[in-house]
């Protein structure tokens, strides 16, 4: 993963201490981020075994301040339980900012309306990166370095709070985008919540396949399946919590399904339909916004041994290649991987080249 960058000393002065209320994967790696920056971050989780890992991982400490000492507050708690968190702690920390990760917004904001709190000093934010892990001990401190954290910033939330909130997202590396609540709700069910089905679909139809077909499975399969292995009791939650918009998306995914099977004695129009999906993949972009065409992907045999990732690193490393991306998939039959480098399109020959002249065996 791409390094924390370095910190802007006046984002730290402004923000610390910072305390994480819910430490698992999500709070847990922002307090690695944070106090790898030299931030002071402390714990609090309802799982007191949890807030242990958390800081045993070197997401902060267990000590609490005094509740007044705090400037930010920030509420990573499964969706269900954030609303209550969050006005429990602008009660208990008058002088905070306090924000939260929850995948949906709307339904956070409603139920903190409800209250009759004094919301100013809650912004709600949405860092745009996970994995289908969950708890503390799968943290990782640069979870978020380039990838976008949405900032739902409010008329009421003065420009200082906002700032605070947006200090914590740079702190963490990843860039800020700045949404209207409702906006936010219906942008993550077409980029996340739809997706996060589609994964499930593929995998819960696996369960018609014979169990002789399943060895089959190449890579594209797993990519398409990774998300659907992500905690059930909290994707119950997110898409509770946005129902209506993902209902939408569902309801046109239904109308492109029938096409589909409609065009599937039609090459043409099969073709166009199929289009669309690489027009779709290309819209999302690259690494930092580059274009997908700007990058060739190179696939690399490893066998799996110890040192060999190492040694394929310095190989490419000598030739001055700069890795965009990677991702790797096991043989299922035999010790080895297939190492999937995303370079420049320009330097794509070049690195085949290199390798073949450093004995290793290429699938693309
Ligand atoms: N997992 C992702 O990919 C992802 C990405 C971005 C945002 N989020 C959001 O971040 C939040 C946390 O997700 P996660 O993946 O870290 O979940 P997680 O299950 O790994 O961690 C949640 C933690 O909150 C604790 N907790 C539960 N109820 C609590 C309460 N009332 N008070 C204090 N602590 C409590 C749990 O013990 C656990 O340690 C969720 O709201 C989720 O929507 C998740
Ligand atoms: O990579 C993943 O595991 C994720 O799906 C993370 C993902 C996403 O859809 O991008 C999932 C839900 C969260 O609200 C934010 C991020």
């Amino acid at each position: 993963m791409t390094p924390l960058p370095p910190a802007d000393p006046r984002d730290i002065a402004s923000l610390e201490p910072v305390l994480i209320v819910g430490t698992g994967l999500i709070g847990a790696s922002i307090g690695c981020a944070l106090t790898s920056q030299g931030v002071e971050v402390h714990l609090w989780d309802l799982d007191p075994a949890n807030a242990m890992v958390a800081a045993g991982r070197g997401a902060g400490m267990l000590s609490q301040l005094d509740p007044g000492d705090y400037r930010l507050v920030v509420v990573a708690t499964p969706p269900g339980a954030v609303a209550a968190t969050v006005a429990e702690r602008l009660r208990w920390h008058p002088s905070a900012v306090v924000t939260d990760t929850a995948s949906v917004k709307s339904a956070v904001l409603s139920a903190l309306r409800e209250t009759e709190l004094d919301l100013s000093r809650y912004v709600g934010s949405h860092p745009m990166s996970g994995t289908q892990y969950t708890g503390p001990l799968t943290a990782v401190p640069e979870l978020f370095v380039d990838r976008t954290w949405v900032v739902t910033p409010r008329h009421e939330n003065s420009a200082e709070s906002v700032e605070r909130v947006r200090r914590l997202a740079r702190l963490c590396g990843a860039r800020t985008v700045s949404l209207d609540t409702r906006e936010h709700d219906t942008a993550v069910a077409e980029v996340s919540h739809l997706p996060q089905l589609m994964s499930i679909l593929t995998a819960a139809n696996l369960r018609h396949a014979q169990r002789s077909h399943l060895p089959l499975a190449g890579g594209g399969i797993r990519d398409v399946t990774r998300i659907a292995q992500s905690q059930t009791g909290m994707w119950r939650q997110i898409l509770t919590a946005n129902r209506p918009a993902v209902r939408e998306q569902l309801s046109q995914v239904r109308e492109d399904l029938d096409t589909l099977i409609g065009v599937l004695d039609n090459p043409d129009e099969l073709e166009s339909f199929l289009a669309m999906g690489r027009a779709g993949a290309r819209s999302l972009g690259g690494k930092h916004g580059k274009e997908m065409s700007e990058t060739t992907t190179v696939v690399v045999e490893i066998p799996d041994q110890p040192g060999a990732l190492a040694r394929l690193f310095a190989d490419i490393d000598r030739l001055g290649v700069n890795i965009e991306d990677l991702s790797v998939e096991h043989d299922q039959a035999r010790d080895a991987g297939f190492l999937s480098i995303e370079v420049d399109r320009t330097r794509a020959d070049d690195l085949r080249a290199w390798m073949r002249e450093h004995h290793w065996g290429l699938r693309s």
